[in-house]
């Protein structure tokens, strides 16, 4: 559905995009994600045909976005960061006027405008003048408007930004329905949104991609992926020992010793490898009960920090 390659955007001697390749396909549901000022925005306004790159190309659909700017654009439906609205127009108005705008003809109009209301949950308030609009119901607009024309691919900058708790819930409903039959680039700070919506996550940071992958690739190929905890009883320095000389293993930490001597111990080991069942069978052949044992599943976030820290 979308092909960068090499990608490249600067503004005067500032390069805020550096060589940006990646493929998206018809289906996925892709977070994007990095820090402030990472280069999110220039990217998508580039895929959108409203920022020029300074090299490299992007297609959509197999349409060039600079050769075939028109085409590309018939297959995406954009909300922007901040959605230019105008507040003196109805709901309704603004978006027949929008229709019109992205060549609806004459006849499609009205039941296209319609379709998006209901999408989009705006019945209640499609006659209010948008400027009289709560932030989350402005957003809806927003979305409705890049509904318009039945585009399979939306591209969604932070569209939860700024809303109160329940807005951003509903908001996040609205995209789930949505993901059923759309392919969707997803701009957010917010990584829990990632973690509910997204089967693809791509991480930029300072101008450049940093990675692009399934969230349980990306997490399992995480340092803390190798990490495990256990809380036993007996010899603690010979345990610790015996667990530091275990294959994998980096490091043994002493997390505490409760008042009825259970010892807690986390085992930092490779990623991508389980130590749970030697050291189980390492502590019964000490005669050391065993309480408790677990392994550790990172996060998206430990993920993210780690891909864009700066030491
Ligand atoms: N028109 C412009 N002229 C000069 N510099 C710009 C322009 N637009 C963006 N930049 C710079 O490019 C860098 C990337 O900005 P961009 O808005 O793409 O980041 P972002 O990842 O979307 O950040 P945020 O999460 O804060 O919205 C920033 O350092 C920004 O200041």
């Amino acid at each position: 559905m979308i092909h960068a390659d090499q990608l490249s955007k600067e503004f005067g001697r500032f390069q805020a995009v550096k060589n940006a390749s990646f493929t998206i396909e018809k289906g996925e549901i892709v977070g994007f994600l990095g820090p402030n000022g990472a280069g999110k925005t220039t990217t998508l306004r580039m895929l959108t045909g409203y920022l020029p790159p300074t090299s490299g190309t992007a297609s959509i659909a197999g349409f060039d976005i600079v050769k075939d700017p028109l085409n590309a654009r018939k297959h995406l439906g954009y909300l922007p960061e901040h959605v230019p609205l105008y507040d003196d127009q109805r709901v309704t108005e603004y978006l027949k006027f929008r229709a019109r705008l992205k060549g609806i003809s004459s006849k499609q109009i009205w039941p296209s405008v319609s379709k998006v209301v209901e999408q989009c949950g705006l019945d209640p308030v499609r006659r209010k003048m948008i400027r009289t609009l709560s932030k989350g119901y402005r957003q809806r607009v927003g979305l409705a408007d890049a509904l318009l024309g039945e585009p399979d691919l939306l591209i969604l900058d932070e569209p939860t930004n700024g809303l109160d708790p329940n807005q951003i819930r509903q908001i996040r409903e609205l995209i789930k329905g949505l993901a059923e039959n759309h392919t969707i680039i997803l701009s957010t700070h917010i990584l829990s949104e990632v973690e509910m919506i997204c089967n693809k996550v791509i991480i930029i940071d300072q101008g450049t991609i940093k990675a692009a992958d399934t969230p349980s690739n990306l997490t399992a190929n995480l340092r803390a992926a190798g990490k495990i905890t256990l809380e036993f009883r007996g010899d603690l320095s010979l345990v610790t020992e015996k667990l530091e000389a275990m294959e994998h293993v980096k490091k043994v930490i002493h997390e505490g010793t409760d008042a009825d001597g259970w010892h807690t111990l986390t085992v930092r080991a490779e990623a991508g490898t389980d130590t749970r069942e030697k050291a189980a069978r390492l502590l019964a052949e000490q005669g050391c009960p065993l309480r408790h044992i677990y392994r550790h599943t990172p996060t998206l976030e430990e993920v993210f920090v780690e891909m864009t820290r700066k030491d």
